[in-house]
């Protein structure tokens, strides 16, 4: 009888492999709706839509020199070492539009960044000019040949009316912010950032400010998390650390499914009696997306969904809250912003020192890269047990070790997956 119990319940969890998990909650990540910010908060924002020109790009013929906006055929005659006198016929200095047309014969003096006249089709920088007056008239000489298009940047040059310049999921960089002030898009449109509730589960857990307390540990996973979240592009929202109660953590979860886009708990998913989030998803099996994972650290990491909202219950154990945060809720978030590529990126390093350890699950493991000589090098934690916290802070990768691989000696290659 006893052991029926345990079989369907915490023990008998079939286990499926990482990519498979992750698709199993992809599909509740779907892109979320669209807001406008004003564009000096817009930058780490998705686009939600595609941003095509209003207007070529520059507007206008533009000067690249200061110097005479000319008619470069008129400058043919000095090949012949011959300077060539032309009438100055107007000034122009940046932000106007000169009234004047160039004639044969005549030119402009103009300002770098300052609209080309109509008839000149070139610029003689000044360098290359002398002048003079007469009779209250002012001559320049050019003593170069200009091809026709010298020094002058053609509208349009960069980009032309109803280009495509921005991609729809696109995050927002310094440079698209940019072309978004060139072209006088003030509101933005972007995907809302999506609301993601924390809560953290455990009798033993203390807050920050809490002295500490024999057998207590204080909370650390849930305000990692809440940067996490921050850095994903999420809006955290901290609903605190309950005790182990079935009842409490019922009451939180569906509360939190009610406002949030994505809830996230953390602890109480392994095969303890007091792990109630493992129990709680199992209430209901339907909406079970699995609760064994082919990966260490993180193999009890647990995904449902109720009401088409996920919920991501990460293991208690920091190093396993950490790996499994990047691989499941990192691109849940990204894909909700409507991110092309959800997934965090990967590359090939070389090992800098041994791995030995071997596991019958792929091993994420914790690990700093470091250019050398142009090479990426990648040095493995010195512990990264799924226990240990203070190692976290030293990794911005996690090395990919499958399980066939017979431990890893330095100079071998290895795949990491880039952390943000
Ligand atoms: N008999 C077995 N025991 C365990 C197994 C197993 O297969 N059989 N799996 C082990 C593995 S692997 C992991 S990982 C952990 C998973 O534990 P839970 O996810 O259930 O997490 P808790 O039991 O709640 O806590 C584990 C550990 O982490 C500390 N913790 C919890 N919450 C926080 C927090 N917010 N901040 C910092 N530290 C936290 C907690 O105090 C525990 O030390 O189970 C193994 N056991
Ligand atoms: O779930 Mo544990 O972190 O696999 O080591
Ligand atoms: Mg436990």
């Amino acid at each position: 009888m006893m052991e029926e119990t345990t079989k369907s319940g915490k023990f008998g969890r079939k286990v499926v492999q990482v990519h498979e998990a992750q698709q199993k909650l992809m599909a509740y990540a779907s892109p979320l709706e669209m807001e406008n910010v004003p564009i000096r908060q817009s930058a780490g924002r998705r686009l939600a839509e595609d941003i095509t020109a209003p207007h070529p790009f520059p507007a206008f013929n533009r000067s690249g020199m200061d110097g005479y906006a000319v008619i470069a055929a008129d400058t043919g005659a000095a090949r012949d070492e011959e300077t060539v006198w032309l009438r100055v016929v107007d000034e122009i200095p940046c932000g106007f539009v000169s009234e004047a047309k160039i004639t044969p014969g005549t030119a402009a003096r103009i300002m770098t960044g300052a609209q080309v006249p109509e008839g000149a089709d070139a610029v003689v920088m000044l360098e290359a000019t002398m002048t003079r007056e007469e009779d209250g008239v002012s001559w320049v000489g050019v003593r170069t040949v200009i091809q026709a298009g010298r020094n002058v940047t053609p509208r349009g040059f960069e980009i032309r009316s109803g280009d495509k310049v921005l991609e729809a999921g696109r995050q927002i960089t310094a440079g698209d912010i940019a072309v978004l002030a060139a072209f006088g898009i003030a509101e933005i449109p972007v995907i809302r950032r999506p609301k993601a509730a924390i809560f953290a589960t455990g009798s033993e857990l203390l807050g920050v400010g809490d002295p500490l307390q024999p057998g207590k540990i204080r909370d650390s996973n849930s305000p990692m998390l809440e940067v996490l979240i921050r850095e994903a592009g999420g809006e955290p929202v901290m609903l605190g650390a309950i005790a182990d109660d079935l009842e409490l953590a019922r009451t939180k979860v569906e509360m939190a499914l009610e406002a949030y886009d994505l809830v996230i708990t953390i602890g109480g998913v392994s095969v303890g009696d007091y792990d109630i989030m493992g129990d709680l998803i199992r209430e209901d099996p339907d909406g079970m997306l699995f609760n064994k994972v082919a990966m260490r650290p993180g193999s009890v990491t647990t995904a449902a969904v109720r009401g088409g909202t996920p919920i991501i219950a990460l293991s208690g154990n920091p190093g396993a809250c950490f790996v499994g945060f990047h691989l499941f809720a990192y691109p849940v978030l990204a894909a909700m912003q409507g991110a092309p590529s959800p997934f965090l990126p990967e590359g090939v390093a070389v090992l800098a020192k041994d791995y030995q350890k071997v596991n019958n699950f792929t091993r994420f493991v914790r690990a700093r890269l470091e250019l050398q000589d142009g090479v990426m090098h990648a040095y493995p934690a010195s512990i990264d047990e799924s226990s240990v916290m203070v190692t976290i802070k030293d990794s911005d990768c996690l090395l990919v070790v499958s399980p066939d691989e017979r431990g890893l000696i330095a100079g071998s290659k290895v795949r990491f997956i880039k952390l943000p």
